[in-house]
């Protein structure tokens, strides 16, 4: 059971919030092993390790198209209902994160611009060990596809049928993903990495996973490839006094919990008689929850945590850095102008975290292991890249070039002198040239 810790000093603090910890030896060790057969022998090699890691024999990685319309035909209309209404609210949200180009004259004739463009292909990796998420599938299909990326290739790890859930297909078509593929864990990461025949190399990598995938994203980057952030095993903090709902906080806690073993979930509260409430509901609620095995590990790993104030929580807070964060308490104004590191918020009573995984229409691909403290979550622009844009005219080159003329000669770089000389000199020749574009 979840662990209380009253007013621990903070010297202690540090120690309190570790997280558990994966064996990097044994991981990176696992990862070079998969990346190297992968990078030789392609497709066979994922097939390969599909069998020994998901226990599941494949011809081939692809799932053909008749098979991802088959298999989405299946998905029943109360859950098509659902996955369409969140289509719809993430759809809006990702699509007013577009922003205009920005436009700046910094000296009359020096035009400087600054556009967004998408990446062209991009790899989406959807959770399959333990529960198929398809929800991620809308979490990243949809803002790639507004960016605009061009091919957006799909893996997940197989069922014992060598199928992918009829929700993942659903979803999948919904957005406009056609190549779907049956890889999980550092098999589908090394695919999307190098290419196979079947699964093509991606620009960037996207998408949460287990230990595996998060460890195989970072060897990606090796090799080139971009990726998100490192967004492993999910982990929710909640922050709350006596107007919270005990029985609430208790079930947030176990949603993030019952995600998997190595997950951890933390409440911090300055209300003394909060964590005995808390506990009470997590012990029933436990009981009755089909994945009680998973969550109760991962409630192992986890505490309450008694403060002094609602100031040593947004201290806390901020060291902690926690993908999810709910704030159920009266200083919640204090509180969110306090807080600088947090993946995503969710407040008041009525606003459980589940809202964000599903539908409410924000990200729920989000940077765990306190990485909220430098990443953002996934949202549009992690599809695009900016490009720059400049062009100077006569007036122009008059206003900056001897100022680039005289810093490049300073750095010893005559080349790059001589580049604006040179226009600068064609002036001068032609002193009377119209200006029209200064005007
Ligand atoms: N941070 C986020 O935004 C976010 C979002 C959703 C889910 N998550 C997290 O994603 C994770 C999903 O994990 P999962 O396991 O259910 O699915 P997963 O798809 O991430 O991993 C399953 C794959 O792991 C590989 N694997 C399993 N055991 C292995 C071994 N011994 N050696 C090598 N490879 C092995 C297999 O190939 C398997 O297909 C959870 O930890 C969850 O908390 C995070
Ligand atoms: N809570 C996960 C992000 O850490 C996302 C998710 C998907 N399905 C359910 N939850
Ligand atoms: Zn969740």
């Amino acid at each position: 059971m979840m662990q209380l810790i009253a007013y621990p000093p903070r010297s202690e603090w540090s120690e309190l919030l570790k997280r558990p910890a994966a064996s990097a030896q044994s991981l990176e060790r696992a990862v070079e092993e998969v990346f190297t057969a992968v990078r030789e022998n392609g497709d066979q090699a994922v097939c390969d390790f599909t069998r020994q890691f998901d226990g599941v024999s494949l011809e081939s990685p692809v799932l053909p198209e008749t098979e991802i319309s088959r298999l989405a035909e299946l998905v029943p209309g109360h859950l098509r209902d659902a996955i369409d209404l969140a289509y719809e609210n993430i759809r809006q949200f990702h699509e007013a994160q577009k922003t205009p180009a920005v436009r700046v004259q910094t000296r009359p004739g020096v035009d400087c611009w600054q556009e967004k463009k998408p990446i062209d292909k991009v790899g989406i990796y959807i959770p399959g060990g333990t529960a198929p998420l398809f929800s991620t599938v809308l979490m990243l299909a949809i803002p790639a596809a507004i960016a605009g990326c061009r091919e957006v290739v799909l893996c997940s790890p197989p069922d014992q049928a060598g199928n992918l859930h009829p929700a993942i297909c659903y979803a999948a078509r919904k957005c406009g993903v056609r190549t779907v593929c049956r890889a999980g864990g550092i098999q589908a990461i090394a695919a999307m990495t190098y290419g196979t025949r079947e699964i093509p190399a991606v620009y960037k990598i996207f998408g949460p996973g287990n230990q595996y995938v998060t460890q195989a994203k970072q060897r990606a980057v090796r090799e080139g490839v971009a990726i998100d952030m490192p967004a492993g095993p999910s982990e929710v903090l909640v922050a709350a006094d006596d107007s919270a709902n005990p029985a609430y906080i208790a079930a947030d806690l176990l949603s993030q919990a019952e995600h998997g073993r190595d997950s951890q979930v933390l409440l911090l509260t300055d209300d003394a008689e909060l964590p005995g409430a808390v506990r009470r509901e997590l012990e029933t609620m436990l009981r009755e929850l089909p994945r009680r095995e998973i969550a109760s590990d991962a409630i192992d790993n986890s505490r309450m945590i008694l403060l002094e104030s609602s100031g040593e929580i947004a201290e806390m807070i901020n060291q902690y850095a926690p993908e999810h964060l709910i704030i159920c308490h009266r200083q919640e104004e204090f509180l969110l102008r306090e807080i600088r590191n947090a993946g995503s918020v969710f407040l008041g009573n009525l606003t459980p975290e589940s809202a964000g995984d599903y539908a409410s229409g924000t990200n729920h691909t989000l940077p765990t292991n306190g990485y909220a403290r430098q990443y953002s979550g996934v949202n549009l622009d992690s599809f695009t890249k900016a490009i720059t844009y400049q062009r100077l005219s006569d007036r122009g080159v008059r206003e900056i070039g001897p100022a680039i003329i005289t810093m490049a000669e300073a750095e010893g770089l005559s080349a790059h002198a001589l580049a604006m000389k040179l226009r600068v000199a064609d002036l001068h020749e032609i002193p009377n040239k119209k200006e029209k574009e200064d005007a």
